[in-house]
């Protein structure tokens, strides 16, 4: 068996006297697309922020492709290539769509401002081989007429799509998807959907999904976590987390 890309052990994360994530373990293998679920509260984004740095877990670690992630910097672990999807759009707003996905590249590019000015021709070279890069995401994404539109000017849907586009900018090897269709309607979803199919077919990496639209979790994702209140309640494909007895209860608890 290929080693995982990602492989997280005993991931503990305490607030005072809340405990938002209890003893998580999981792997993520390349090209994969694995999803948590959960109710509200369950620890879905607390493992996002401990996945990039912004939480630091009191126990556990967090392996990327056989380098520990876990104490470095947020900074540090996004050069590692991990990028993350905002549920709240992580656009600049007065920023064209395409300077927008520019400014997803800065941690790739070498040639800094000063250096650029003494080195014009390198620095020009690098310019347009970033450019080409984020015009490839146009395309795959198929955003073409928003790419010089402010950011803050697009359709809903439109940026959501735009904010795929941002972290892909980054080239990573793992992305995390926070909520993609969090506040779309059904045709914004099933195009969104079918962006991430394409995402996944063109492009070399793993993905982490969190999402509320179990139906959206149960098409796209080749296995399943369900947390509940922090801790691991199920693990397996969608069909069997979907039936899982905990995962039902813990749902239904929550919907009564
Ligand atoms: N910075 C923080 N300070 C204190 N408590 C926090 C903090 N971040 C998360 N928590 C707590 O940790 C628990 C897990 O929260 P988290 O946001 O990870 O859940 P979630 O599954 O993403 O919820 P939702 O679906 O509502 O976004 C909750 O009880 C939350 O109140």
């Amino acid at each position: 068996m290929t080693e995982p890309l990602l492989d997280v052990w005993d991931l503990t994360l305490r607030f005072g006297g809340v405990t938002a994530l209890n003893g998580v373990s999981f792997t993520v293998g390349r090209g994969e697309l694995f999803a948590v679920i959960g109710p509200n509260g369950a620890g879905k984004t607390s493992i996002f922020n401990c996945l990039n740095g912004v939480y630091r877990p009191q126990r556990g670690t967090i392996t990327l492709a056989g380098q520990r992630v876990n104490g470095r910097s947020p900074a540090t672990i996004a050069g590692m290539g991990v990028a993350r999807t905002f549920q709240n759009l992580g656009l600049f707003e007065q920023l064209t769509l395409i300077e927008n996905l520019m400014l997803g590249r800065h941690h790739l590019m070498r040639t800094g401002m000063l250096a650029g000015m003494a080195w014009w021709g390198r620095a020009k070279r690098e310019e347009v081989d970033h450019r080409a890069a984020c015009e490839e995401i146009v395309e795959l994404l198929e955003l073409e007429p928003y790419r010089r539109i402010p950011a803050g000017l697009l359709p809903y849907g439109v940026a959501k799509r735009a904010e795929l586009g941002r972290a892909l900018a980054m080239s990573p090897t793992l992305l995390l998807l926070d909520e993609p269709v969090a506040g779309m309607n059904v045709e914004e979803t099933e195009d969104m959907a079918r962006y991430l199919v394409e995402v996944r077919r063109e492009l070399d990496l793993a993905m982490i999904l969190v999402e509320h639209d179990t139906r959206l979790v149960m098409d796209l994702a080749d296995r399943v976590l369900a947390l509940d209140f922090g801790t691991p309640i199920a693990m397996g494909t969608p069909e069997e987390v979907q039936h899982d007895p905990k995962v039902v209860e813990a749902y239904l608890g929550g919907a009564a």
